[in-house]
């Protein structure tokens, strides 16, 4: 199975079905058979009861029919209560127990997933509806959850209860048994198609699922622009086509195991009619030895057995989904990382040693090759800065040296190591970044700032906060959280709180992607000249559309398409007259007014 829904015949039990089982056993149940045992005990003393209750009424009716000693039908009416209050605590015990195994086992492996989710790269993140992966950490696995916790804990007990009862009436009256049986193949059949429809369905109902979530993410972030563009009703047409979708297969899903118990109930019809028929006949045959107390037993062993078959062909049908859930939760492990740290990766490197690209060629997609025998050497130490026409790359060489991604050809070297012997944490680490889509968490300024360096004392947030200028703000604004991705700062709010990171977090490489851009003119020179003091002596990349910012760089490297067309110092790029001259000259233009 996979997270497309096929149209193909779904097994009863698919390979995957049986690996995911497995999984979920080994890695989240194994540990619990101890109490998993127990539970079967008293799930075992449950089925006991009832086969005790069928022999006492067989008693009790006999001591009826006979007209026998009033003494035991008390005795009799006693001891059935007894066994039911036995049966009411054990109800009550069985579920405690595993409910809690269940909680434990979803929060594991809930823990896994996010483990495994943190590990894999960007690539993944770009590709994935965010609605497909809340779905697997809090939909998927909470269904499985109740489902373990207490659809298979009432599975069992019914399980045993048929087992129990049934073999006290084989051992009663075989030939009344075996006959009524016959039904057997016919719920077999319903069950296997019952299986096949509610798979596909289910699946389906996932998909639709999670494309409503990530919908409803999309719309609800983007709002300032359905706004604007005055487009409430669109959105909520697609929204509503979306759960409208999931209505229909829901349906399909709940009709189809509601199947279930109208072939159970039948096929129950077709059996009590074979036992009063064909026990009524036994009872009046003088060929058996069979009385009225007993074919009333037999019946109300019937009724009992049918009872919990009922659950346990309605637990079938939620098993059926929830092989599918399990199967969307398991796939996840599916996707590996690739940007991993190689067998004896390095912990320390030479961070203010030169970084060089060598020969590099990568692409987002094979189709569209961006950058083909790239070279460009940042010399340690120093600011570098690269400039271009949008699209042009600039961004994803930042994305390279932070091994974001891998490069698909060539090399990265820091201080002549190659990125990839280094390790991806150690390699990280080097870094302070103020990107272009800066992430702002619903916290307080404060704690947004501090959120790239724990460790940080009071004073050294307070201090990185007054160098990016943004300690007024924090005084203004307390702990007040800034709302969902920082949706009550300005532009220019978010940049500076992530310039203060990077004062805080004072690594040996700068990469600073349009840092200033969303700042006015009075704020940037301030801050400028704080960025001054911390890039001194760092690797600094700058990434800047506004050249005037970058013309005092050691040296600017000017790409176009994915190529470097020209590098030098501004001095020499303006006597070239290159493309370099004509964007600063087009950009001076511009903000004179000429
Ligand atoms: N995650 C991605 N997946 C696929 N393609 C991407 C991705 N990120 C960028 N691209 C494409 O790669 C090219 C280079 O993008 P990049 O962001 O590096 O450019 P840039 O020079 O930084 O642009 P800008 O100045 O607009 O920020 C663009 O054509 C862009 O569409």
């Amino acid at each position: 199975m996979s997270d497309t829904p096929s149209k193909k015949r779904q097994p009863l039990y698919s390979e995957a079905d049986k690996r995911n089982m497995r999984w979920f056993w080994q890695g989240y149940l194994r540990k619990h058979s101890g109490k998993l045992v127990l539970v079967l005990v008293l799930i075992l003393v449950q089925g006991l009861v009832y086969q005790q209750f069928l022999a006492m009424t067989e008693d009790g009716l006999r001591v009826i029919f006979e007209s026998g000693a009033m003494r035991d039908l008390i005795e009799v009416c006693v001891v059935v209560f007894l066994l039911f209050a036995v049966r009411g605590v054990v109800s009550f015990l069985a579920p405690m127990i595993t409910v809690k195994i269940s909680n434990q086992a979803i929060y594991e492996m809930r823990r896994d997933l996010i483990g495994h989710l943190m590990s894999l790269d960007l690539a993944y993140f770009e590709r994935t509806k965010s609605g497909e992966i809340l779905q697997k950490l809090v939909t998927q696995t909470q269904q499985i959850g109740v489902f373990v916790g207490l659809g298979v804990a009432g599975a069992l007990r019914d399980a045993v209860t048929v087992v129990v009862v049934s073999g006290y009436l084989i051992w009663k009256n075989p030939i009344l048994f075996v006959s009524a049986i016959v039904v057997l193949p016919f719920i077999i059949m319903v069950m296997n198609f019952v299986s096949d429809r509610v798979k596909q369905a289910q699946g389906e109902a996932e998909e639709a699922l999670g494309g409503y979530m990530n919908g409803i993410e999309e719309t609800v972030n983007g709002m300032r622009t359905v706004k604007i563009a005055r487009q409430e009703e669109v959105e909520k047409d697609r929204l509503m086509r979306g759960t409208d979708a999931i209505r229909r297969l829901m349906n399909r899903v709940q009709v189809t195991q509601a199947l279930i118990l109208p072939s159970i109930d039948l096929s129950s019809a077709f059996v009590y009619v074979l036992v009063i028929g064909g026990g009524g006949y036994m009872v009046l045959s003088p060929d058996y030895d069979v009385d009225g107390a007993g074919i009333i037993t037999f019946l109300l062993g019937m009724v009992m057995v049918f009872d919990p078959a009922r659950l346990l062909a309605q637990f079938f049908g939620g098993l059926q989904s929830n092989l599918v859930l399990l199967d969307r939760v398991r796939n996840l492990y599916d996707q590996e990382s690739s940007i991993r740290d190689a067998e004896g990766a390095k912990t320390a490197f030479d961070t203010g040693g030169d970084i060089v690209l060598k020969n590099v060629s990568f692409s987002y997609s094979p189709d569209h090759p961006l950058f083909e025998g790239l070279n460009m050497a940042f010399e340690g130490g120093k600011v570098s800065a690269i400039v271009g026409s949008t699209g042009s790359g600039k961004t994803t060489i930042l994305s390279l040296l932070s091994r974001l991604y891998d490069v698909k050809g060539g090399d990265i070297t820091f201080g002549g190591t190659p990125i990839r012997d280094l390790q991806v944490a150690a390699l990280r680490g080097a870094f302070s970044v103020v990107a272009q889509d800066i992430v702002i968490f619903n916290a307080s300024i404060w704690d947004n700032i501090r959120y790239v360096n724990p460790e940080a004392s009071d004073a050294q947030v307070w201090q990185a906060a007054e160098d990016a200028e943004i300690a007024d703000l924090i005084r203004a604004r307390g702990e007040t959280p800034v709302g969902p991705k920082g949706a009550q700062l300005s532009g220019g709010q978010k940049q500076r709180i992530a310039i203060a990171r990077a004062f805080l977090r004072d690594a040996p490489i700068l990469l600073l992607d349009e840092a200033t851009s969303a700042l006015d003119q009075a704020t940037e020179e301030r801050i400028k000249s704080a960025l001054a003091r911390l890039t001194k002596g760092k690797t600094t990349i700058v990434v800047a559309h506004r050249l005037s910012s970058i013309a005092d760089a050691d040296r600017i490297f000017v790409l176009e398409s994915g190529q470097l067309v020209e590098q030098g110092q501004h001095a020499e790029l303006l006597a070239e007259n290159g493309l370099y001259a004509r964007l600063y000259q087009a950009q001076k233009k511009g903000y004179d007014g000429r």
